[in-house]
């Protein structure tokens, strides 16, 4: 493997995209091999691309043949250390924090939800997604009991940084941070910022430079 640090954020990226596409041709569509022509095409990814990316960690598949569905699939699986199970916490049992405990596809991607907390008194003891919504106070005993090392944030904005330093204060190690602000946290600790609002504005951005170019007749 290259060194960790020259590897492009964007092949980083990238790689979740492979791990699902062959985690379906493995489960559901049962390819046994597959080119990078063919893995690129489903993604909408050149195969020069999907070759230099792969090539970062290692030497995979035969030239002219293609790559071992299987074990393409469990080798990024390694690298992306989703072939283990981590544990997550999430606060904020609103809208939003139901819908991602509710979704299950994470648990293929390693996630395990171990604890869901709010700070609302009328929402503990509910349950969603088959889970039990708990205190904010029992933050520190969940995450200790469980040795959770990720959390989820879905709490309002102005709340975020005070949940942010209970979840480091506690053990967290990564952030997945669906309020728009931004947190302040130590080096140690990752945060990835989930603004959903950016998305669609972008998205307007696009159609409303359209229509002013139809307007004009452009
Ligand atoms: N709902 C969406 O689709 C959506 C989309 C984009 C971004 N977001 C962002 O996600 C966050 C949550 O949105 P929502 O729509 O789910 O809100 P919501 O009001 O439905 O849920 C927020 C939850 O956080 C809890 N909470 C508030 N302060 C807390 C604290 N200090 N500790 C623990 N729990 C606390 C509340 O009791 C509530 O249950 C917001 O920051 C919002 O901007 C939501």
């Amino acid at each position: 493997m290259k060194d960790r640090e020259s590897i492009p954020k964007a092949t980083i990226e990238r790689l979740p995209l492979y791990y699902r596409c062959l985690d379906k041709l493995a489960n559901f569509e049962d390819v046994d091999v597959v080119s990078s022509k063919d893995l690129g095409g489903r993604l909408g990814i050149p195969p020069t691309q999907v070759r230099k990316d792969l090539s970062y960690y290692g030497e995979f598949g035969r030239r002219g043949v293609g790559y071992d569905v299987f074990d393409l699939k469990r080798s990024v699986g390694r690298i992306l250390g989703v072939d283990e199970v981590w544990t997550t916490i999430l606060v904020g049992a609103g809208n939003l924090g139901r819908a991602l405990v509710d979704y299950k596809g994470f648990e293929k991607m390693g996630m395990k939800l171990v604890g869901v907390m709010d700070a609302d008194l009328s929402k503990i003891g509910n349950k969603i997604g088959g889970v039990e919504v708990q205190s904010i106070k029992k933050m520190d005993e969940i995450v200790s009991e469980n040795d959770a090392k990720l959390g989820i944030i879905t709490v309002p904005t102005d709340a975020a940084q005070e949940v942010a330093d209970e979840m480091i204060e506690s053990g967290i190690k990564a952030i997945w941070n669906f309020a728009p602000t931004r947190l302040h946290v130590p080096e140690d600790v990752t945060v990835r910022n989930e603004d959903l609002a950016i998305g669609i504005v972008s998205l307007i951005y696009h159609l409303s430079w359209k229509k002013r170019d139809e307007e004009e007749g452009k």
